[in-house]
């Protein structure tokens, strides 16, 4: 059974050229892949359908053999939970303590009060920023900020992360150290899609491309397939 799967999946809008046009391929669990292409090749609207913030025009997608589609209401939700989200401006509550943002989907989620402690502090360890729970964001960089949108995106282990240009805003460094991180995931049972347009920084993660180009899915490369 694949996590994830599309099945001739296409997203218009009227006036648009294509947002995606007759997509299909399959995730596995416990992959980590990335999503390229050009600039309005269709990467952000490939997550959007994953986490349920648009709806295919035709095809269908399948989170673990279930029809997304059927997916509605109070029901997305729920799916949600499954599915973790990293954007690439972090969108964190800047009046909240970082503890509070990293502990929010799992209040959102009903998660005894015990419980949402210890895994907000396992979670802040894990991104490198276990003494920075009090702290407000704004008085945080942007990497350690950025950290603190993977840390809320994964304290719920969802089985599948969907990053959307997660790295566009830091250094090399910095980028690099974020792609090791969401590496690490995989093993502990996080399935990881990262859409990035940094065509080098995919090169050097050695992992599959799913290549997007105006809409269509024209290359799905292996990682051993991957030129230096
Ligand atoms: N809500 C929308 N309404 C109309 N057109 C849209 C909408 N969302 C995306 N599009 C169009 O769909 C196409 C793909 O957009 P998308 O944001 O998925 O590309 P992208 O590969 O993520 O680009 P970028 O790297 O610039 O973020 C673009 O032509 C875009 O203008």
């Amino acid at each position: 059974m694949s996590l994830l799967r599309f099945d001739n999946v296409s997203k218009t809008w009227p006036g648009v050229a294509a947002g995606l046009s007759d997509v299909s391929f399959r995730v596995e669990d416990g992959e980590m892949l990335f999503v390229t292409g050009h600039s309005g090749a269709g990467k952000s609207t490939l997550l959007r359908l994953v986490h349920l913030s648009e709806r295919p025009s035709r095809g269908t997608v399948l989170f673990e053999e279930r029809n997304l589609a059927k997916v509605r209401g109070s029901k997305v939700p729920l799916h949600r939970r499954q599915v973790g989200v990293v954007f690439q401006d972090h969108r964190l509550l800047t009046d909240r303590t970082v503890f509070d943002n990293v502990a929010l989907p799992l209040l959102i989620a009903g998660t005894p009060a015990a419980e949402v402690g210890k895994r907000v502090r396992h979670v802040l360890d894990q991104v490198g920023l276990g003494d920075r729970g009090k702290a407000l964001p704004l008085q945080l960089s942007t990497g350690e900020q950025q950290r603190v949108g993977i840390a809320r995106a994964i304290v719920a282990q969802p089985k599948l992360l969907v990053a959307d240009e997660p790295t566009g805003n830091l250094d090399p460094q910095l980028a690099a150290e974020i792609m090791q991180l969401f590496a690490s995931l995989p093993a502990l049972g996080t399935t990881v899609m990262i859409a990035s347009h940094d065509l080098a920084l995919v090169k050097r993660m050695r992992r599959r491309v799913l290549v997007l180009d105006h809409g269509r899915l024209v290359d799905d490369i292996a990682p051993e397939d991957l030129a230096a």
